[in-house]
């Protein structure tokens, strides 16, 4: 400690999410300081991509009898125990959060390690206040280096008569006490894609409410198109429109359109997207610069314009997914322990997937985008029901879709929609990663028949190359 108080570190990390995986054996030798505000293990475990698929997995249980009597296979669902749902999936999660900071905090492992229960920003050079959760005076500390790991948050849109009324967001929802007759859900994106599926599946009447024409707009235009006709025959979707007020009601919560229209919500739940956290970090104090979206920015080693301070994950990084916040992380731990032999990050093809019902998987260019860029290429759209797992499910509407360059034979892009459209896509994502062509993907190994795979298999037999 210095006299003035501030305690020095070799190394400070801001955020526990994939923050906290920076750390092994190899970093024993220096003193550490992380700092978290919020709930140990961060937005993937506590609020994000784990609890979220553990409901999902169980909504696609629930919805079973609601598809299967097309097949011959009469199933009724009983009821859904929403409680036990909820406290399995937070029995489950809250001790490894809890855990994890118990193991960071006492464990000797972790002797060199010093964990600050508060919010971080800069004050100076590699020099950060921490004001601690707990309303103690605030510390000032500063390290050789310090790394960015401190994610996002929700962005709450500006609604008449909000602060008057109970909402929820992605961070409240599922721990809701019971389940409501009705949600009306405002966005059109991953959130809203998802929890629709949840919710609707366990019984709830579900209306979405998107401002474009389109759900997952993001998507190929085939996609999005395909998957806003399926969510209009489930759900009550309301596209173009958006909320101009909401007041209490009996029930819960009156939301008012811009056409006038009233809809009743006993749960309203904004899924409007979520913004970096680099405002709480004071970045200009510390020579961090950020970008129009409050990106913090970086370059391909994942360094900052500050000189020894490194980003990585949501604040930095605007794909906002867990597995470019793992990869960025590994890239920032590689590069802290070998400064002389820095790594790039590599963002060339990263795929996303939505766990809706059905679900969407993408990676690369979509139609648009390739068109856009002036790119000459092909496309082969693939429809499970013509493969011949697809016959054995009856699936009508979904599809692979695939786009290559002509010339070269490598794939530009492929977007599915239609059940395991993730693990159907993992191929993929390898072929593009190691610039495997078309033609050997498709002829140079054995495809498992009557694999759902053949879908990918059959798709690139289509693909018109030169
Ligand atoms: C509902 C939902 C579902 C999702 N599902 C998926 C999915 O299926 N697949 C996928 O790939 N991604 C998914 N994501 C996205 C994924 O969760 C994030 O991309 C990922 O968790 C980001 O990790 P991170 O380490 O960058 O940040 P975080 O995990 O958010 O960690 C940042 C931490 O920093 C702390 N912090 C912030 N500011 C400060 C400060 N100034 N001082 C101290 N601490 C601070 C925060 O409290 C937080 O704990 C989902 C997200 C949500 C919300
Ligand atoms: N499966 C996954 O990987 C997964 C799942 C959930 C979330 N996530 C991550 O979390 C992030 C946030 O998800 P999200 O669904 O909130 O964001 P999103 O960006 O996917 O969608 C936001 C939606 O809200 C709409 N919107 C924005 N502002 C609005 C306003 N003021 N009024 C009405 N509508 C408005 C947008 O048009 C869009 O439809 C995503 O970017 C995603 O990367 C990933």
């Amino acid at each position: 400690m210095r006299l003035d108080g501030t305690v020095r570190f070799d190394l400070v990390i801001i955020g526990t999410g994939s923050g906290n995986s920076l750390l092994d054996p190899r970093f024993a030798g220096l003193r550490v300081a992380i700092v978290e505000r919020g709930t140990f293990g961060g937005t993937c475990l506590n609020v994000g991509c784990i609890p979220t698929k553990m409901f999902v997995h169980t909504a696609d249980l629930a919805r079973t009898p609601a598809t299967s009597g097309r097949l011959g296979v009469d199933e009724t669902l009983d009821g859904v125990r929403w409680p036990q749902i909820r406290d399995r999936v937070f029995g489950r999660i809250d001790p490894i959060a809890e855990g994890g900071r118990e193991y960071r905090t006492h464990h000797p492992d972790n002797a060199h390690v010093t964990v600050f229960q508060g919010t971080a920003r800069f004050t100076g050079e590699r020099t950060l206040e921490v004001t601690p959760n707990d309303g103690s005076a605030p510390r000032t500390i500063t390290a050789e280096r310090v790394v960015l790991a401190n994610g996002g948050r929700v962005v709450v849109p500006e609604i008449s008569g909000l602060d008057e009324v109970e909402y929820h967001t992605s961070d409240t929802v599922m721990r809701l006490p019971e389940l409501p007759e009705r949600m009306v859900i405002v966005g059109g994106g991953f959130i809203a894609a998802e929890f629709a599926h949840v919710f609707s599946a366990y019984g709830v009447q579900v209306t979405v409410v998107v401002r474009g024409q389109r759900l997952l707009r993001k998507e190929d235009a085939d996609v999005s198109a395909r998957f806003t006709e399926l969510a209009k025959d489930r759900w009550d979707v309301r596209t173009g429109r958006t909320v101009a007020r909401v007041a209490k009601s009996g029930t819960g919560v009156e939301v008012t359109l811009d056409d006038g229209s009233v809809l009743d919500a006993g749960v309203l739940l904004l899924a409007t997207g979520r913004t970096p956290n680099s405002d709480t970090l004071d970045p200009a104090a510390g020579g961090v610069e950020v970008d129009e979206q409050g990106y913090v920015v970086v370059d391909e080693y994942q360094r900052t314009t500050a000189e020894g301070v490194w980003a990585l994950g949501d604040v930095c990084s605007p794909y906002e997914l867990k597995h470019v916040a793992n990869h960025e992380a590994r890239v920032v731990q590689h590069n802290l322990l070998h400064p002389d032999d820095l790594v790039a990050a590599d963002h060339r093809f990263v795929p996303h997937a939505v766990f809706t019902s059905p679900q969407i998987a993408g990676v690369g260019l979509t139609e648009a985008e390739a068109t856009e860029r002036g790119l000459r290429f092909v496309t082969k759209t693939q429809a499970y029901g013509d493969i011949a797992y697809g016959w054995a499910m009856e699936d009508q509407t979904g599809f692979a879709k695939l786009i290559a360059d002509p010339a070269t034979g490598q794939l530009l892009g492929a977007h599915i929609i239609g059940p395991q459209a993730p693990t159907l896509l993992q191929p993929i994502i390898q072929a593009m990663s190691f610039g495997l062509g078309v033609r050997e993907m498709a002829r140079g190994q054995y495809w498992i028949h009557p694999a759902m795979p053949e879908l990918i298999e059959n798709a690139l037999l289509g693909l018109e190359l030169d």
